[in-house]
């Protein structure tokens, strides 16, 4: 399928608006790029970088006239934004966004679109700790999952020329609903984020000496946690105060074998020990197996991009209204 937009509106252009703007730029999927945001200083970084053809402060302004809209922006300010350019959103538009919650995004954005558009909220299931215009690069998606959640009603070829356009950026697409999306990313990738940022934590309130040699003696095992611990504040205060049920229900069961851990050490029970630490090395062979690991080598820079599938595969996970 050929994918080609007339104009591509990014609504917030950080890490994965400037992304999307390079790759897709790069892979000739768009004709004009504009890019909207709430402060200056973000709008003129992201000129400097050349990331789009028009630059504003006003959303709305932004999304007159294009046919694909994505909101690029931490998920607490998505309905404020919905609010304001759903009158300027175009009959025939796609409007999606790359929000790391999904349920959230529709109801409260899904409230504000108008007839004749189609709201196919998305999340490319890639990402560094770092953050802001120049944080992006154009390989970013390369070899990387993209999740839509088309809500109901919405035409099966619009969900075919989004899922082509992140094809085309080098993502594999699965398509699923968004209650199921939570509960996944909940224990892959929110439960993950809060244990680093409490581990991190932890280090932060011991004794500045014990402190110190923390971060000297640190190997790579600490060093990950921080890294992921470095991650947006403002992104992930959002994340955890939207997805509020799928992290709890993960939590709790994280809780329980955090506890059957923690029994297993007091008793000096070895046995339970190695059971459980067998399990978890069979869980990271299958990933590499899977070849998740070598899809992005190093998340921190921009790195060489494997190469971009002519045609990533699109999966329909099967629980959507009308995926
Ligand atoms: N960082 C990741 O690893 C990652 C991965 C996948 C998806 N996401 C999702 O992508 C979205 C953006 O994350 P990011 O990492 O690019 O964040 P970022 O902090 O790098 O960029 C966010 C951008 O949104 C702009 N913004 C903030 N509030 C705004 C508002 N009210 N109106 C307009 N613009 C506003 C900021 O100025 C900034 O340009 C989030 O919803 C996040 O959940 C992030
Ligand atoms: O590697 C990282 O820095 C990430 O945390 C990326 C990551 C993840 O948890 O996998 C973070 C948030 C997203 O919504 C998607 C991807």
């Amino acid at each position: 399928m050929t994918v080609h937009f007339k104009k591509l509106a990014l609504i917030g252009i950080g890490l994965i608006g400037s992304s999307i703007a390079l790759a897709a730029r790069r892979q000739g999927l768009v004709e004009v790029i504009s890019i909207a945001t709430r402060r200056q200083e973000t709008l003129d970084e992201a000129r400097e970088l050349g990331l789009g053809d028009i630059y504003t402060l006003d959303a709305a302004e932004a999304v007159r006239g294009a046919d694909l809209v994505i909101l690029c922006a931490p998920v607490g300010a998505y309905a404020a934004l919905a609010a304001s350019i759903a009158p300027a959103l175009e009959p025939g538009a796609i409007l999606s966004d790359v929000g790391s919650v999904k349920e959230h995004v529709v109801k409260v954005v899904g409230t504000y679109v108008p007839a004749g558009v189609s709201f196919i909220p998305g999340h490319p299931i890639a990402g560094t700790e770092h953050s802001g215009p120049s944080a992006g690069f154009a390989e970013l998606f390369a070899g990387r999952w993209c999740v839509l959640t088309p809500v109901a009603g919405v035409p099966q070829s619009d969900t075919d020329k989004l899922a082509a356009f992140w094809q085309a950026m080098g993502s594999m697409v699965e398509c699923m609903d968004a209650a199921h999306h939570d509960m996944v990313l909940a224990i892959t990738s929110h439960i993950p984020h809060l244990i680093a940022y409490n581990i991190v934590g932890t280090v932060a309130d011991l004794e500045t000496a014990t402190q110190s040699e923390v971060i000297k003696f640190s190997a790579s095992g600490f060093r990950d946690f921080t890294r992921i611990a470095a991650s947006d504040p403002v992104m992930w205060r959002d994340v955890f105060l939207t997805n509020k049920e799928a992290v709890l229900e993960m939590l709790g069961r994280f809780n329980e074998d955090l506890s059957m851990l923690q029994r297993a050490v007091r008793n000096g029970d070895g046995a339970a020990l190695e059971a459980m630490f067998t399990r978890t090395r069979a869980i990271r062979r299958s990933i590499i197996n899977a070849g998740q690991e070598t899809a992005a080598p190093d998340f921190g820079r921009p790195h060489e991009a494997p190469p971009v599938p002519d045609a990533a595969p699109v999966r329909d996970h099967g629980g959507g209204d009308d995926a």
